[in-house]
């Protein structure tokens, strides 16, 4: 598990909301590592977590031409296809190789998961990419013996109920939710499954999907998306022996955008807006929990129960976590100081083991935690209170709390 799991953090550039308050940028790259600073205490030290990548899209791009967006010379701007090259990649060769593979995007609204799962316009997303570069690669491969077949699904997840984005009309309260009595796996009933013979067939179908999704306006973002949208495609490679008889190898491919994962207070929400948040929060606290348990597992922990049936998401995606599956999590992140609580809860929702460590020399390292602790105890003892944990330079913190 450990290695299966890989996690990714992406900065973006600042939003106009941010331009138009004068928004400062908090976060620094180096490497594998990110620092963010907190805007209310700007003589602390910035806290520093690592991660297997961590991506800078802030700055030191141009926009060309036909949109499309390039590293200036000499910048360590992250584009596109750097992300796909890195993540994107080992997920199509996994595929190929036979595994599961799930890739998440996770953060608050508007930091940037759509950019970096479907993309915008002509700056695809690591998820057309990837589907591009499947049908290319099995062009290459082309064999008279094999036989290659991609078939395509995409439904979202809002407040607990399945909409299939492939149809038009869904049946109130959602499509079902079973479990198959042998395989024990759920499935969603009466999802449409679609063959798809070449890249554009998908690409028509992704935004057929998308135009289904639900979006909401909220203070955050003007179409922010409610639900969690999980794309899927079977890839099948059936190969013929000189007997003539037939192998398959199969691989599932979930592609998640995961809902917003703001608090409330900062969203302005109430009502149905509110609901959904309940809703969001409860099955990303699942999925960390799920995440958790399998790692814990993978660890040896014997009698580790890994709780899926706590929440649809979970339910639909036991087989993509679980078994064969390899794991890639991208978080979002917002440049501004006015998100700092919400970036700094996405930094920390880094509950799976990997093996990433902090660049620092051991001197800073050891001053910095000693400057930490100075500052916990003495909060502590100001407010009277019990001190408790560890300080928050930890980067494996737990999912945020639901609200
Ligand atoms: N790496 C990036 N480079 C350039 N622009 C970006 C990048 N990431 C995000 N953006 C821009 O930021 C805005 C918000 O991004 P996006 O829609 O992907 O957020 P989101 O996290 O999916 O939001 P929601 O959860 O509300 O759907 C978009 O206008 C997008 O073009």
């Amino acid at each position: 598990m450990a290695e299966s799991v890989k996690v990714a953090v992406r900065c973006r550039p600042f939003n106009q909301r941010e331009k138009d308050r004068g928004a400062k940028c908090i976060i620094e790259m180096n490497g594998q590592n990110t620092s963010i600073r907190n805007p209310d205490t700007p003589k602390e030290e910035p806290k520093k977590f690592a991660f297997d990548y961590s991506y800078w899209s802030h700055d030191g791009f141009t926009e060309d031409a036909d949109g499309v967006l390039h590293p200036n010379k000499g910048s360590k701007y992250a584009s596109q296809q750097i992300v796909f090259d890195n993540l994107g990649k080992g997920v199509l060769n996994n595929a190929f190789e036979g595994y599961n593979c799930s890739l998440f995007a996770y953060g608050q609204t508007g930091s940037g998961k759509s950019y970096s799962m479907v993309g915008y316009g002509k700056n695809r997303g690591i998820v057309p990419i990837i589907c591009d570069e499947l049908f290319k690669t099995m062009k290459l491969n082309d064999d008279a013996n094999m036989r290659y077949e991609v078939t395509f699904s995409m439904l979202e997840i809002y407040n607990e109920q399945v909409r299939d984005l492939l149809q038009k009309e869904n049946p109130k309260g959602g499509l079902q939710v079973r479990q198959n009595p042998k395989l024990g796996l759920f499935y969603v009933q009466g999802l449409k499954y679609v063959p798809v013979g070449s890249y554009s067939e998908i690409e028509k179908r992704i935004d057929q999907g998308t135009a289904n999704r639900t979006v909401a306006s909220t203070n955050m973002n003007a179409t922010s998306s409610r639900a969690h949208t999980v794309v899927t495609i079977i890839f099948d490679q059936i190969s013929k022996d000189d007997a003539g008889s037939e192998t398959k190898k199969s691989s599932v491919m979930n592609l998640v955008d995961l809902a917003g994962s703001e608090r409330a207070d900062s969203t302005g929400a109430t009502g149905d807006r509110l609901k959904e948040g309940a809703n969001i929060n409860k099955s990303l606290s699942a999925l960390g929990n799920v995440i958790s348990a399998l790692a814990d597992l993978s660890m040896g922990k014997k009698n580790a129960r890994v709780p899926y049936r706590d929440s649809v998401l979970t339910k639909l995606l036991q087989n993509a976590l679980g078994g064969n599956s390899k794991t890639i999590m991208i978080a979002a992140l917002s440049p501004a100081d006015i998100n700092y609580d919400e970036t700094l809860s996405t930094l920390r929702a880094k509950k799976i083991k990997n093996n990433a460590v902090v660049n620092e020399n051991p001197i800073d390292k050891l001053i910095r935690e000693l400057k930490e602790e100075n500052e916990r105890l003495r909060k502590s003892m100001a407010t009277g209170g019990v001190v408790s944990g560890a300080s928050g330079m930890t980067p494996e913190g737990g999912l945020p709390p639901p609200y």
